[in-house]
């Protein structure tokens, strides 16, 4: 029989493109969303359940009418600097009310959960390229928010036999082949989509955030990683609960860094649009250099990257453009 996933934030960027794969590979998709950074239209499956994750019976509801197999957990506040100026937000809405939802998972009695964080949990890194081993010192509340729920996962796990597996993300971007869905963030804050919107004349320009670094062109270097990359994981990740494998935390990157510059050229050479650049200030908080070491996901996974550089701005630049329509 096929097995029913409740996507948490499956209204949003990430857990849009995770419920399109889902349903096509074979599963049974339930979508709770509270719509408040999400779009109804990124929801391509019927069954979409809106409310808020702080609300207990509405997600009990929710619980007793689906047979739910596993959850999985995207649903966040995900702006680091609006997370310095307001922590409350993002404690209530990334941590609170994740234990309401593990709360009622227990009672329901799922004990399967895949959890979205972040590499911002490791802050200002070690050693690059960056193993899951490393030391977590999150330098933002949006960071410290996620390295405490993985925490808490580990206590859960340990008490009530709840199973995870806890994908750290580095910069998800890129948008399904379909062009049906794709990333919309408002605001956005992300460089890729920023540089795309500039390129169809939506900004007057581009800001380059730093042009000091120590490395390669002075700006920044980043691992953008392809939502349907990260999607795909997923599904790894959910079958080995499935097989009763043990909760595991793993990098999710491509292991490849490009730096500001970079992308911004490479977007140049897609779009055929040369649009305007503007050196600025260094962005507070933004480490020189995040590079994952996947290599735990593609040993214990079978997993690999399928998309490149090329893929992510190829496939977000034909989603922007269709939003433009
Ligand atoms: N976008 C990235 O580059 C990135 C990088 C690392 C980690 N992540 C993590 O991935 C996850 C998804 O990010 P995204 O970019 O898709 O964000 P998003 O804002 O597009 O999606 C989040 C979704 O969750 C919903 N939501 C938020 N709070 C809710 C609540 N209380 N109740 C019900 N629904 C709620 C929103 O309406 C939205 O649909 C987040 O947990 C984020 O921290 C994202
Ligand atoms: O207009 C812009 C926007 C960004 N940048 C730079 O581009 C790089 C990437 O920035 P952004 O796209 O905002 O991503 P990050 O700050 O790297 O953060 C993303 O990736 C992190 C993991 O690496 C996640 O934790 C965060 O949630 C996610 O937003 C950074 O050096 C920024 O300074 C610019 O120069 N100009």
């Amino acid at each position: 029989m096929e097995k029913t996933i409740l996507v948490v934030g499956g209204a949003g960027y990430i857990g849009s493109h995770q419920v399109k794969m889902l349903a096509k590979r074979g599963y049974e998709v339930v979508v709770y969303d509270n719509l408040s950074t999400g779009y109804r239209d990124l929801v391509t499956v019927d069954n979409f359940e809106k409310g808020d994750l702080a609300d207990k019976d509405r997600l009990k509801e929710v619980f007793s009418r689906y047979d739910i197999d596993a959850v999985m957990h995207f649903a966040a506040f995900i702006q680091v600097g609006e997370s310095v100026k307001n922590p409350a937000k993002y404690y209530k809405n990334n941590v609170v009310n994740v234990i309401n939802l593990l709360d009622v998972m227990l009672e329901y009695d799922v004990k399967y959960f895949i959890f979205s964080s972040t590499a911002a949990v490791y802050g200002e890194p070690e050693e690059i390229p960056i193993k899951e081993g490393q030391a977590k010192k999150p330098i933002s509340p949006y960071g410290k928010s996620k390295l405490m729920v993985e925490q808490i996962l580990e206590d859960y796990d340990r008490a009530y036999n709840l199973r995870y597996t806890c994908f750290r993300y580095f910069n998800a971007s890129g948008a399904d082949e379909s062009g049906r869905i794709g990333e919309k963030h408002d605001p956005e804050t992300h460089l890729i989509p920023l540089v795309l919107q500039t390129a169809l004349g939506e900004r007057d320009e581009i800001y380059i955030f730093g042009t000091d670094y120590d490395t390669r062109d002075n700006t920044c270097i980043r691992d953008f990683i392809h939502v349907n990359d990260l999607a795909d994981a997923h599904i790894r990740g959910l079958e080995r609960l499935f097989e009763g494998d043990n909760s595991e935390v793993f990098n999710l990157g491509s292991g490849d860094g490009y730096s500001v510059r970079e992308i911004i050229d490479k977007a140049k050479e897609i779009t055929q649009v040369n649009f305007k650049v503007v050196e600025d200030d260094r962005r507070e908080g933004d480490p020189a250099v995040l590079i994952a070491d996947s290599s735990k996901a593609t040993q214990m996974l079978a997993w690999e990257p399928k998309y490149n550089l090329e893929d992510i701005i190829r496939t977000a630049w034909n989603w922007h453009k269709s939003e433009k329509i």
